[in-house]
C-alpha cells in the first residue's frame, strides 16, 4: 500500500494553472530584454524602452540571460508561495497589522476599498512589506512584522535590492535619452532612505460568476516612479487608451470594451510608470491605466497571487520636474511638496479606491 503523506495542500500552484484562455481581448505589449539592457547596453533596446514610457507605459520584461532577471524571476516564485502562508493567517492576526494611521505597509482586507460609486468593494487581500524594514537588521525594523515574513527576511531583501536595482538601471536609460543626469534620478531614489517603496503580495479569490466582473483591484494608476509586476494568472488589464488622454473623472473609461487583458508571460516581468515618473518628465512618461479583474474562463477557478515591487521617491524628495533638453519646461512649482506628503495626496485623489 503507498503511504498516504498528509501534505497540506497549497494555493500558489503554477505549475497546474492552464493557459490563458482564447477568446478575450488581449493587448500584445512589447518584450524587452534585461540582458541587453543591463549586459549588451544595446542602443536599439534602449530606443525601444524609451518609445514604450513615452506610450503606453507597459512593457514585458523578458529576465532571461542575465542574474538580476534570474533572483526575480526566482524569487518571485518562493515570495508568493510565503505570500500563501501570509495570507493563510488568521484573520485576527493579520488585522494586527492593518494599514493604518498614514502608513502605507501592513495588510488591507479584502473589501476594504470600494470599486465603484455604487459602493462594490474590491476582493484583493494586499501585505506591503516596506522595503527600509527588509534592508536593515532587525533590531532597527521599524514596525512589527510577522514571523513568517520575519523568517524569509533573507529573500526579501533580495528581491528589494534586485528589483530597486532594475527599477533605477531602466532610470538611467530613460534620463540619457531625456537629456538627464541619471544622477539626478539616483539622489531621488536612494535605497537606503526611507521611501513608500514596498513588495506588496496580493491575493485575489476565484472567479464567482464567469460574466460578471468583480473587481480585485479598482482603475488606478501607481504613484511611484517605476513597478516591476510579477503574476502567474490573468487578472492585469490595461486601458486600450493611455492615461494621458484618460477622462479621470471616475477612473473608468467611457466606452465599454476599453480594458485589454495582459496575458501573463512566463519569464518575464511587466514594468510599468507611475505617477511620479510622469511630475518629474512633466508628462513626457506616460503612466498607463490599469485594473484587476479575477483571471478569466478557465483559469477563473484559481485564486490569483501577485508579486509587486513599487520604486518610489524618497520621502524628503521634493517633488518637482526635472529640467533637461527632452522635458518641456513647466511653472515653477508653487509649493515644495515632498514625496511623502505628493504619494498620499495621489492616494486621496483616488478618492472612494484607496
Ligand atoms: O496583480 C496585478 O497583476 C497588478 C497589481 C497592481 O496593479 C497593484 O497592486 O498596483
Ligand atoms: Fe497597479
Amino acid at each position: 500500500m503507498p503511504h498516504k503523506e498528509s501534505v497540506p495542500s497549497r494555493e500558489f500552484t503554477p505549475d497546474q494553472y492552464p493557459d490563458f484562455p482564447a477568446g478575450f481581448p488581449t493587448i500584445e505589449l512589447e518584450t524587452i530584454s534585461l540582458a541587453k539592457l543591463l549586459i549588451d547596453r544595446d542602443a536599439a533596446e534602449q530606443d525601444r524602452v524609451f518609445a514604450i514610457c513615452k506610450g503606453r507605459g507597459f512593457f514585458y520584461l523578458d529576465l532571461a540571460g542575465c542574474e538580476a532577471g534570474a533572483t526575480i524571476a526566482e524569487g518571485a516564485d518562493r515570495v508568493a508561495a510565503t505570500a500563501e502562508d501570509v495570507f493563510g493567517l488568521p484573520l485576527d492576526e493579520k488585522m494586527s497589522y492593518r494599514i493604518q494611521g498614514g502608513s502605507l505597509f501592513g495588510y488591507k482586507f479584502a473589501g476594504e476599498t470600494y470599486a465603484d460609486k455604487a459602493g462594490t468593494k474590491d476582493t484583493a487581500e494586499f501585505f506591503n512589506i516596506g522595503k527600509n524594514d527588509m534592508i536593515v537588521p532587525d533590531d532597527q525594523m521599524q514596525r512589527p512584522w510577522p514571523d513568517v515574513i520575519k523568517a524569509a527576511k533573507p529573500l526579501f531583501r533580495e528581491y528589494v535590492v534586485t528589483a530597486h536595482d532594475i527599477g533605477m538601471s531602466i532610470m538611467g536609460i530613460l534620463a540619457n535619452k531625456l537629456g538627464v543626469d541619471p544622477a539626478e534620478f539616483n539622489s531621488r531614489h536612494r535605497i537606503e532612505e526611507q521611501s513608500g517603496d514596498h513588495i506588496r503580495l496580493t491575493r485575489g479569490p476565484p472567479r464567482e460568476v464567469e460574466e460578471l466582473p468583480e473587481i480585485q483591484t479598482p482603475s488606478h494608476t501607481d504613484f511611484g516612479t517605476i513597478t516591476l509586476l510579477m503574476n502567474w494568472l490573468g487578472g492585469l488589464q490595461v486601458w486600450s487608451e493611455s492615461s494621458r488622454k484618460a477622462q479621470l473623472l471616475n477612473h473608468e473609461p467611457d466606452v465599454p470594451g476599453e480594458w485589454l487583458w495582459v496575458k501573463p508571460k512566463k519569464g518575464c516581468a511587466i514594468i510599468n510608470l507611475g505617477d511620479a515618473a510622469v511630475k518629474f518628465t512633466n508628462g513626457v512618461l506616460c503612466a498607463g491605466r490599469h485594473r484587476v479583474i479575477p483571471a478569466p474562463g478557465v483559469q477563473g477557478k484559481y485564486t490569483r497571487y501577485s508579486v509587486v515591487y513599487f520604486v518610489r521617491p524618497e520621502n524628503q524628495c521634493i517633488m518637482k520636474q526635472l529640467r533637461g533638453p527632452g522635458i518641456p519646461d513647466g511653472p515653477e512649482e508653487e509649493q515644495d511638496i515632498n514625496a511623502q506628503v505628493w504619494i498620499k495626496k495621489q492616494a486621496a485623489g483616488l478618492g472612494i479606491q484607496f
